[in-house]
């Protein structure tokens, strides 16, 4: 399922008018029914609006307690059933993102975090007495800051933490805080104790935007322990309070939260760039540029995800507003699959997982090798069926170079550890029972605790080829997940890329590593040809390589050419909407006359095709080569031509100046409002074709579509379909 994305509108502050409200909420056929459409209008032209669907909207009037019941309590019964939980607020500061994931002291204030902590313990009684007291549930807490790029545990006080923080690891898929506290918390007053001491740990400052402004992403992990006699399950829930962006000619920051705001918007730019790079199914998403993406995982999580998107009601924060809205647009649209943790068998701690993590990080728990449907492969339940009464079948086994046995052996465990099923409930298999050798179980229901029991082979030895086996299968995965995500750079740039990340780590401490960061991340927006994104990365850059001659020319350069290429977009025929439709439209234009007008995301061939000397020369770490051979394109499809023949007169009666007839004009403002239901009614426009011209046209952010050829050029809309729009409109309206 995909992200559930649900916005919040706060209420207006005590200096704010009410006459500067801008976003409103909206039902989506106009009718009672609960809003689920944000608008508000374009900031280049006011008369017209933009609208946004989401999951559900609150409004400036809903109350702690409706935005927890909607769409948090709901999550509570999942996480119960092993299903991870994300919750996470997206907003520029000042919007409310505390304010929902925190709250108030009061009880009607209380945010979403205190909420469903309540509402964990309210369900750990509940599971405690339905099940008679056979299952215990344990409650642990970890809670965290990431603060200019460095990771802080905020169960530990300030003075104590060190200068670099806490080191992130892959670990078995999942990224996790190293040597981080993990607190049992057994009661809802324990864990208010526990919240509010923590809490004065995080670094919040006053800025011209938020009296109490955090300045940092503050991540709380809720782990809930399912036991039983026989299995323990595990699942997590995180409630992440992402501090918001700023725009720093608005809040004129001094030079501490300057750097805090740069490393804010930093990791909230990353962010954005992981989820274009998912919409747009990108085989490289830079998760790993920051901390931030990487702990949030976006998109690469199992479980569930609830994207909080909290916005100002005001003009002053229109084009925030704006960003903020196509960011979770894009985000709604990201898939995540909603797989359980499986309970595992009850085994004492492997002595090997000590060194991950110390006391506080477990190895990645041994997956339970229970039934589990996406485990198990056609042909596998086709055996089930097969042979009734037969075991169940498993994808692997982890075990598999254990000896076979056809006997039962007399238990090799010791007496207290209860957590491994006793011997009289193990299940003999016949050396020779198997039609394929091997046959495979979905369940180890007993039969893990015989391979327990072998002789020979001391509880030590197994632990320790266990823990081989896994460190084998995960330096395999990590091998697979590395060879998968691998740009495709020449080794010579790869090198020198590798030689940079090593010199940012062995500057950790060093004020520069910031700073060379920035430099890696614009050397590689560069050599995917993003030069305004590397542009912005060498200006976040310059402040920590002072008077740096080499890095103002290339900042000079690429600024020319980013200018150049704007001047050549305007002069060409076609808008620059078109060339933002491109790409969205697969359809292909000769390659030269493209790289006239295409956005961003391409100009590498735009720098290859217009200038190919211009170069990377002067960047003694690069050595960029233009793209060799490329595959033979398509040749160009043409495109539409449109003439508004029957309407000579309506354009003359226009005027001089005006391109277009009032009937075009009036085709283009209904597309440019993005409302999808303005649009639907359009003469042969459906629910879906709406709905793909609303997501190209989110695509474009604030651009719009000028003429009818580029409207034929958006996705999913074609010469035929405009032309059918626009006849529509004569009888629909009034001219
Ligand atoms: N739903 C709401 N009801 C009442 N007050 C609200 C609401 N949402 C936000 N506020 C108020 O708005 C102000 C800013 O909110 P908050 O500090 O939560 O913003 P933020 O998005 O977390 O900002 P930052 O990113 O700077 O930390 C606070 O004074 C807060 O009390």
């Amino acid at each position: 399922m995909s992200v559930r994305v649900v916005a919040r509108i706060r209420p207006l502050l005590k200096q704010e008018l009410d006459k500067d409200t801008i976003v409103t909420a909206e039902s989506p056929a106009g009718n009672d029914a609960a809003p689920t459409v944000i608008r508000m209008p374009n900031p280049k032209n006011e008369n017209e609006f933009f609208s946004f669907q989401f999951s559900s909207v609150y409004e400036q009037e809903a109350t702690q307690q409706q935005l927890f019941d909607g769409e948090v309590s709901p999550t509570v019964k999942h996480l119960f059933k092993g299903i991870d939980v994300q919750i996470f607020a997206y907003g520029v500061t000042g919007t409310g993102k505390t304010h929902t994931m925190r709250g108030g002291k009061s009880l009607a204030d209380r945010g979403v975090i205190p909420r469903l902590l309540s509402n964990i313990y309210r369900r750990c009684r509940k599971v405690e007495k339905d099940t008679a007291g056979a299952t215990q549930v344990e409650v642990a807490l970890s809670y965290y800051e990431i603060y200019c790029d460095r990771v802080y545990d905020l169960f530990e006080p300030p003075e104590k933490r060190t200068p670099s923080g806490l080191p992130i690891r892959d670990n078995g898929g999942k990224t996790v805080v190293v040597g981080l506290t993990e607190k049992p918390c057994t009661s809802l007053k324990e864990f208010e104790h526990l919240y509010d001491q923590a809490n004065i740990n995080r670094s919040t400052s006053s800025t011209k935007l938020n009296a109490h402004s955090s300045r940092s992403h503050a991540i709380l992990c809720v782990k809930i322990t399912q036991t039983t006699e026989d299995t323990v399950r595990v699942s997590r829930a995180s409630a992440i309070d992402l501090a918001g962006s700023e725009d720093n000619r608005r809040t004129e920051n001094n030079k501490e939260r300057l750097v805090e705001s740069s490393a804010i918007n930093k990791s909230l730019f990353v962010l954005a760039q992981c989820v274009e790079a998912i919409s747009k199914k990108q085989s490289r998403i830079p998760y790993r540029e920051s901390k931030m993406t990487r702990i949030l995982s976006l998109g690469q999580n199992n479980g569930l995800t609830i994207m909080i998107l909290n916005l100002a009601p005001v003009r002053s924060y229109h084009l925030d507003t704006l960003s903020s809205l196509n960011f979770a647009n894009r985000t709604k649209k990201i898939e995540v699959a909603e797989i359980e943790n499986e309970p595992m068998q009850r085994v004492k701690p492997l002595a090997a997982t000590a060194s991950i993590g110390g006391a506080n990080i477990a190895r990645q728990p041994l997956r339970a090798l229970t039934a589990a449907a996406h485990n198990t492969t056609l042909q596998d339940k086709e055996n089930e069926k097969k042979k009734p009464g037969s075991k169940p079948v498993k994808a692997f086994s982890v075990y598999s170079d254990a000896r076979k046995t056809t006997t039962s052996r007399p238990s090799a465990i010791p007496a207290q550890n209860q957590g491994i099923r006793r011997a009289g409930e193990t299940h003999k298999r016949a050396a020779d029972s198997t039609l394929v050798p091997r046959p495979m179980k979905t369940s180890r229901t007993g039969e893990g605790a015989a391979r327990f029991q072998e002789p020979g082979l001391s509880k030590e030895s197994i632990e320790a080829l266990i823990a081989q086996r896994i460190d084998e299968k995960l330096a395999e995965k990590a091998l697979q997940d590395a060879a998968a995500s691998a740009p495709a750079l020449s080794s010579d740039l790869q090198k020198r890329l590798d030689e940079l990340e090593h010199r940012i780590d062995a500057q950790e401490e060093d004020g520069k590593a910031q700073g060379l960061q920035f430099l890696l991340m614009a050397k590689q927006h560069q050599v995917r040809g993003e030069e305004a994104s590397a542009l912005r990365m060498y200006q976040l850059a310059a402040p920590f390589f002072p008077g740096n001659e080499k890095l103002k020319t290339k900042m000079r350069t690429l600024e020319d050419r980013i200018r150049t290429k704007k001047e050549l977009a305007s002069a060409m025929p076609l808008p620059t909407t078109s060339s933002l439709m491109a790409p969205l439209k697969a359809q292909s234009k000769p390659a030269k006359a493209r790289a006239v007008y295409r956005d961003d995301s391409e100009d590498e061939d735009f720098v290859a095709a217009a200038d190919p000397d211009e170069s990377y020369a002067s960047d003694g770490s690069f050595d960029y080569r233009p793209k060799a051979a490329r595959k033979p394109k398509k040749t160009a499809k043409k495109l539409p031509i449109f003439r508004d023949t029957a309407e000579v007169s309506d354009l003359s009666a226009a005027g001089p100046d005006c391109q277009q007839t009032p009937r075009t004009t009036h085709l283009l403002k209904i597309i440019n409002s993005r409302d999808v239901n303005q649009i639907k009614a359009l003469k042969g426009v459906g629910n879906k074709k709406a709905d793909a011209i609303v997501n190209c046209l989110v695509e474009m952010e604030a651009a719009e579509v000028h003429d009818l050829e580029s409207l034929a050029m958006l996705k999913g809309v074609g010469g035929r379909t405009v032309e059918n729009m626009r006849v529509g409109l004569t009888v629909a309206y009034d001219f």
